[in-house]
């Protein structure tokens, strides 16, 4: 996305119009959140999950161009 006014997140000031991303990768292969993320562990979705982690999944993009089909 690129806001066409200027954002601030957290101690960063992004001027406005500069492009900005999200990895999919780095969030799924996030160690924090996803422990021993390149083990295959469905399970790691059941019981008390840290809620980060529905933060975190973003198999379908996020954002007004996110995926119309993931319902
Ligand atoms: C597991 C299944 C699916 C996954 C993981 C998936 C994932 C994605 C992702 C990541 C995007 C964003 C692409 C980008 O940013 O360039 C996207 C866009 C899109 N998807 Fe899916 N998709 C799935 C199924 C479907 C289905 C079933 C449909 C339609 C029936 C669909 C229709 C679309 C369309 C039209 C867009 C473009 C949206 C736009 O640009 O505004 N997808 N999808």
């Amino acid at each position: 996305m690129a806001p066409d006014s200027e954002l601030h997140y957290k101690e960063w000031i992004i001027p406005k119009n500069t492009p900005v991303a999200m990895s999919v990768y780095n969030m799924h292969y996030d160690s924090g959140v996803f422990p021993d993320p390149f083990a295959y562990k469905p399970e790691r979705w059941l019981g008390d999950i840290d809620p980060r982690m529905n933060r975190y999944f973003v198999p379908w993009s996020k954002g007004s161009r996110d995926c119309p089909g993931k319902k």
